[in-house]
């Protein structure tokens, strides 16, 4: 940006002008409760899949953690920067329970 930036140039949200009107933001928080559901849905699903999977493999003799599986899940969430692996470690933990416990 230079000193001849004015209103007109700048991006929208700072323009002062809505970029979504009311109705619109209504329906999209619609979709984010929408959202919220789906992926509370899925994260119950991934822990009992999770658990399923420790379950049986520590019934077996195996180990808590597979470090491999944890390092790609990891993977999996690190477009999204540090908050991404949190959500990652997140999902583990609720799956495997907290380590060290
Ligand atoms: O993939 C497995 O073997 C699992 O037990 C699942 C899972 C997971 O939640 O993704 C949980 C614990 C393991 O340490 C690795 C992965």
């Amino acid at each position: 940006m230079n000193a001849q930036t004015n209103e007109k140039d700048s991006a929208p949200e700072t323009s002062g002008e809505p970029v979504a009107s009311a109705e619109e933001i209504a329906e999209l928080r619609k979709e984010i409760d929408w959202l919220d559901s789906e992926i509370l849905r899925l994260v119950k699903r991934r822990v009992e899949v999770s658990q399923t999977i420790g379950a049986a493999r520590m019934a077996a003799g195996g180990t808590r953690i597979v470090y491999n599986r944890e390092m790609d899940v990891l993977a999996r969430y690190r477009e999204l920067g540090p908050d991404g692996r949190q959500l990652a470690m997140a999902l583990l933990q609720l799956g495997r329970g907290r380590l060290g416990r």
